[in-house]
């Protein structure tokens, strides 16, 4: 079952060649797939380089339909960013095969990853595990709802890092540090460099970020693969800011 493709492996070859990557998530709750190819249009011309296909509740079949008419429309690389099994495509690259390790919540531990695999057998996606942080914004998150967990707190930094540290014993092969959709503060500067500082594996940042500005910190702090979603779909301009 369960093939390896080489998105994982690219990721680690622009990481090496110093290349900054931005992923674009599109939550199929919020797009229309009207609307789907004016949009592919412009993530192509942008600076992205992967597309995360999402949401914390999302409608079964709706993830499907949507990875099926993108795969026309873009070359860049389809990643599935879960909230739950309904969200599985066989028709995307890869899978963020996430374990939520700031959490308690057994389910989001292990028990849903458990339930995806009757599913993955009938799939050829790459699998790439990710270990799941997720960190205090300011303002509850869609995902703190959806699981019953808390966030880490975010002044306790060496939790953070003891955390990420773990992920990576257990084999994980990203950290994704997530402060929440249209989060209030993204993941700060500091947090950001204590975790990379001590990771061999690939770091991704994603939650409330809506300005080069934030972008441009995230990648200076030490991000490998910074992820936004809110800001593209609130203002499709932000594209054009971006490329500036
Ligand atoms: C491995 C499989 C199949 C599932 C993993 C299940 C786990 C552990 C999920 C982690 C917890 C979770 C609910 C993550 C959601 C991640 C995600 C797609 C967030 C983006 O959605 P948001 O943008 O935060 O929320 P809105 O939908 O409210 O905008
Ligand atoms: O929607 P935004 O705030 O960009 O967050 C992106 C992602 O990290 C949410 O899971
Ligand atoms: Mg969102």
């Amino acid at each position: 079952m369960i093939k390896n493709k080489a998105i994982h492996q690219d990721i680690l070859s622009a990481i090496n060649k110093g290349e900054q990557l931005l992923a674009v998530l599109i939550d199929p709750e919020k797009m229309e797939l009207e609307k789907l190819p004016s949009f592919a249009d412009k993530i192509n011309a942008s600076r992205a380089t992967h597309i995360f296909i999402g949401g914390s509740t999302v409608e079964a079949f709706k993830t499907d339909d949507l990875v099926q008419c993108l795969k026309g429309l873009t070359n860049l690389p389809i990643v599935i960013f879960p909230g739950d099994v309904s969200q599985l495509s066989s028709h995307a690259d890869a899978l963020l095969f996430l374990s939520l390790v700031s959490g308690r919540n057994p389910d989001y531990l292990i028990g849903k990853q458990i339930e995806a695999v009757s599913v993955l057998r009938t799939m050829q996606l790459e699998i790439i595990p990710t270990g799941y942080l997720l960190i205090e914004n300011g303002k509850e998150t869609a995902v703190e709802r959806v699981t019953q967990t808390q966030p880490l707190p975010r002044n306790n930094i060496q939790h953070i890092v003891d955390t990420a540290i773990a992920s990576q014993l257990l084999g994980m092969k990203c950290i994704y540090l997530e402060a929440g959709s249209s989060a209030i503060e993204p993941i700060n500067s500091k947090i950001i460099q204590s975790v990379k500082k001590e990771l061999t594996i690939p770091l991704i940042i994603g939650g409330g970020i809506t300005s080069k500005k934030q972008l441009d910190n995230a990648y200076d702090a030490g991000a490998d693969l910074v992820v936004i979603g809110t800001a593209f779909e609130e203002n499709a301009s932000f594209f054009e800011e971006l490329n500036k």
